[in-house]
């Protein structure tokens, strides 16, 4: 076992305001991460900083045995896949589904003039084959629906085989048969020995995939508990996350959450 993200004392300053306060929190190649809490507690902040696309103002951060300010983040940022709402933005409406997920081998958004070698063809047809997109192959992803982008998304995320996969809110907008979906690829994703470590972002308990072991509750910027999922996901711990009596469900491995009346 090996730590894949190491962050001690971490501090994101913006202006007077501490985006991220203190945090400390260590994640371990064979473990999968959610990451809970209200609008605005620095969820994506911290994702950013886990794909080396922010540094934080204080504290040391290690991504795959790299320091952060010590390493070139081109080099990195390959061994990381990341999916989120504003990389999604980025691939141009008339790409298609092929060009989308190719492309990240050259790590850009938008297929042009780059050169693509047998191998990374091969990966693509291998991960649009794993996240059922063959028949939408050629299609562009501007005409997809949103579950299927964000299942382009996710084998685009894959392109480059990471060591580390971040999900933020990759089940956003997705009806409840999307939702279902999406949950049970993720759990066989996180249950496949060749799987990086995953850290996905989320505003639903429902959307937890049952295979995923361990939790971080963030709440304006610090961390009220992280650990393994039995042991974090308390209607406790939930209610002082989200300022709100919570009651906790549990169906199998699944959760959701109510008002306490
Ligand atoms: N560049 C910035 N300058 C000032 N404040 C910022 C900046 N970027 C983000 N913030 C603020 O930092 C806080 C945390 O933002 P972040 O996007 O990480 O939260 P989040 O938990 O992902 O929220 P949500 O669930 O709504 O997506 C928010 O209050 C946001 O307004």
């Amino acid at each position: 076992m090996s730590a894949v993200v190491n962050m001690t004392d971490v501090d994101l300053v913006r202006g007077t305001k501490n985006l991220l306060n203190q945090v400390s929190w260590t994640v371990q190649d064979s473990e999968r991460w959610v990451v809970l809490g209200p609008n605005g507690a620095g969820k994506s902040t911290l994702l950013s900083i886990a794909a080396a696309r922010l540094h934080p103002t204080r504290g040391a951060v290690e991504i795959l045995d790299e320091t952060l300010g010590r390493v070139d983040v081109f080099e990195l940022r390959p061994r990381i896949g990341l999916t989120s709402a504003p990389l999604a933005e980025q691939i141009p409406a008339r790409e298609t589904v092929f060009d989308a997920v190719v492309s990240a081998a050259w790590g850009v958004a938008g297929r042009w003039r780059e050169r693509y070698e047998q191998t990374d063809e091969d990966r693509a047809h291998e991960l649009i084959k794993d996240w059922d997109l063959q028949r939408l192959i050629d299609r562009k992803f501007g005409s997809l629906s949103s579950g299927e982008k964000k299942r382009v998304l996710i084998a685009r995320a894959l392109m480059t085989d990471p060591e580390l996969l971040l999900l933020d809110e990759p089940a956003a907008g997705l009806d409840v048969a999307g939702r279902e979906d999406l949950v049970e690829r993720l759990d066989q994703l996180a249950a496949s020995e060749n799987a990086p470590a995953v850290v996905m972002v989320t505003h639903h308990l429902e959307e937890v995939p049952p295979g995923f072991t361990h939790a971080l509750l963030i709440r304006e910027g610090s961390v009220v508990a992280a650990g393994p999922v039995g042991e974090v996901m308390t209607p406790q711990a939930l209610s002082d996350t989200y300022g709100m009596p919570l009651k906790l469900v549990r169906v199998g491995k699944r959760f959701a959450a109510f008002r306490q009346d």
